[in-house]
């Protein structure tokens, strides 16, 4: 069983087909930023910093084979194909982010006159490749943080039962992942009683995804319908509910995948603490509400077919939102990788931390 999204080395970039998993294991080559778009927009490799990180070292893979006139020539070409990234999928702004970032540092290398072509570029490249160790140490940090508020909730050396939905692991990041780098770091410390996963329709990220990296680490979980939430959280005594984000609005609200919404607001009633688990990369500081947030809607036979079998009659008409936003009333913490921030804090915070 592969856990690895993501495999760069010498130029060469593969990602794994997760419209495949978890039946087959199959890396397929990213040539360049076209191909970086492909397998973003389908959904091939997903998850917000997996997506930003895979079209940058597409756009990487592509520069290091580039001939270019000049500096100036080469940053418009990093212009124009990072904002063509962003255009593959519009909810997640990790990628959004990574290429503000990345054409403003290509514009200073462009004019720093101590650089030639050969070092603005070699810089460049250096910067994207380093994405890949800094989101895992982002991601170990944060089940760090997690693990530990998840922790002082309890007394004594109890252990906790968590419900994650869709996918956050090593399959939507470099490695480690998000809200399932909590339950990875709740487990290591022995801590963790169960998880239990939602199949997430109509994609099955966790059914398919989720699943696959629990049974890989022997992690103990049981798999639910997402209809289930409500009966799984009367019945079994959630300690407490950790999911991703695809993008986080400056008062907190939160937009992840869809049905993450309504198992917050069973997570209020039934009075389990909600979090978000999240690097400051999915942090949209841009917009102040999730109101703002643009939602994507995918392809109607994502719902009517799984596989190629159709599962819904021809001709029902289909909404397809990819995501819902969670108000951050419903949210107890921000878990990052500079610390655990309640939503009204989290402004404050970021722009105090974000260096
Ligand atoms: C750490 S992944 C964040 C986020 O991305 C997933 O969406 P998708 O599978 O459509 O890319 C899901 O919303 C995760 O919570």
């Amino acid at each position: 069983m592969t856990l690895r999204a993501i495999k760069y080395d010498n130029n060469n970039l593969e990602i794994l087909d997760q419209l495949l998993l978890p039946a087959q294991s199959k890396y397929i080559q990213v040539k360049g930023v076209e191909d970086g778009w492909k397998v973003i927009n389908k959904m091939q490799v997903r998850g917000a910093p997996a997506i930003a990180i895979v079209g940058c070292l597409s756009l990487a893979v592509e520069v290091r084979n580039e001939k270019y006139d000049s500096k100036k020539q080469m940053r418009q070409e990093i212009e124009g194909k990072l904002n063509y990234l962003v255009s593959s999928r519009p909810t997640a702004v990790n990628m959004k982010i990574a290429a503000e970032d990345l054409i403003d540092f290509a514009n200073r290398l462009s004019n720093d006159e101590t650089l030639d072509l050969n070092a603005m570029k070699s810089i460049f490249l250096k910067t994207i490749e380093d994405m890949l160790a800094k989101d895992i140490a982002d991601n170990t940090a944060i089940g760090d943080f997690g693990a530990r508020e998840i922790l002082k909730r309890l007394t004594g050396d109890g252990l906790v039962r968590i419900l994650t939905h869709c996918n956050t692991g090593s399959l939507a990041t470099a490695g480690y992942g998000t809200a399932l780098g909590v339950i990875r770091t709740l487990h290591s410390m022995k801590r963790l009683e169960h998880v239990y996963c939602t199949e997430t329709r109509p994609y099955n990220q966790g059914a398919r995804l989720t699943a696959y990296e629990l049974v890989h680490d022997k992690i103990p979980a049981t798999l639910i319908v997402d209809s289930m939430v409500a009966a799984v959280m009367k019945h079994r005594n959630i300690s407490a509910v950790v999911v991703g984000a695809d993008r986080v609005a400056a008062n907190g609200d939160t937009a992840n995948k869809i049905g993450t919404y309504q198992i917050a607001v069973l997570a209020k009633y039934h009075g389990v603490p909600f979090y978000i688990a999240a690097p400051f990369t999915s942090i949209d500081m841009s917009i102040q509400s999730g109101d703002h947030i643009v939602i994507e809607e995918r392809p109607d036979r994502e719902m009517t077919h799984v596989g190629e079998h159709r599962i819904a009659a021809k001709g029902i008409s289909c909404w397809n939102p990819a995501f819902d936003v969670t108000p951050a009333a419903l949210i107890a913490g921000i878990i990052t990788e500079k610390g655990v921030f309640r939503p009204e804090q989290l402004k404050e915070q970021y722009l105090l931390l974000n260096h």
